[in-house]
């Protein structure tokens, strides 16, 4: 069930970013941002997880077709902190998104969806969340 933001009909086009700034709460085991076609259609879901699924500390990435999940990327990298603000850049092309972290990180994912625009935005467990599309 989706509980955070959530905005449909963007249509961001490849080349442009989507940043999504938010405060992670301070109890969070993790938060979710998510992008693609529609919610059962992700070419990004961006889940880094502080403790949960069996997971400490580690950035999963994985994508979702016609609701099913793909193959899970992970990242032990991990720029994040619960109770921080943290500020996340996305922009993609037919072949790959980046996302562009906190310190200069960033981290590419294969665009498994050949997306060419993105219409969907949800974004779960972080506070104050504010997302655009930047030219
Ligand atoms: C080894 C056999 C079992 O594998 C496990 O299977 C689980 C179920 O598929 C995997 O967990 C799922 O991984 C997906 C990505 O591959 C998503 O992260 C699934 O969560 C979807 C989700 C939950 N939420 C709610 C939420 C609320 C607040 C913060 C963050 C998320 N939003 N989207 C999450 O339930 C989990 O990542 C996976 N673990 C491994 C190591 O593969």
């Amino acid at each position: 069930m989706e509980c955070g933001l959530v905005a449909t009909h963007l249509n961001i086009q490849a080349g442009e970013c989507i940043k999504v700034k938010g405060k992670i709460l301070p109890e969070a085991k993790g938060f979710a941002v998510n992008v693609g076609k529609d919610r059962s259609n992700l070419v990004l879901h961006f889940n880094p997880r502080f403790d949960s699924h069996g997971d400490v500390n580690v950035l999963v990435c994985n994508s979702m077709e016609d609701g099913m999940w793909g193959t899970e990327e992970r990242e032990t990298d991990f720029p994040f902190q619960q109770g921080d603000k943290t500020e996340i850049c996305i922009s993609f092309d037919t072949a790959e998104l980046t996302v562009k972290l906190a310190g200069d990180k960033e981290i590419t994912f294969p665009n498994r969806l050949g997306l060419e625009n993105i219409e969907y935005l949800s974004v779960e467990g972080l506070l104050r969340t504010w997302g655009r599309a930047d030219a």
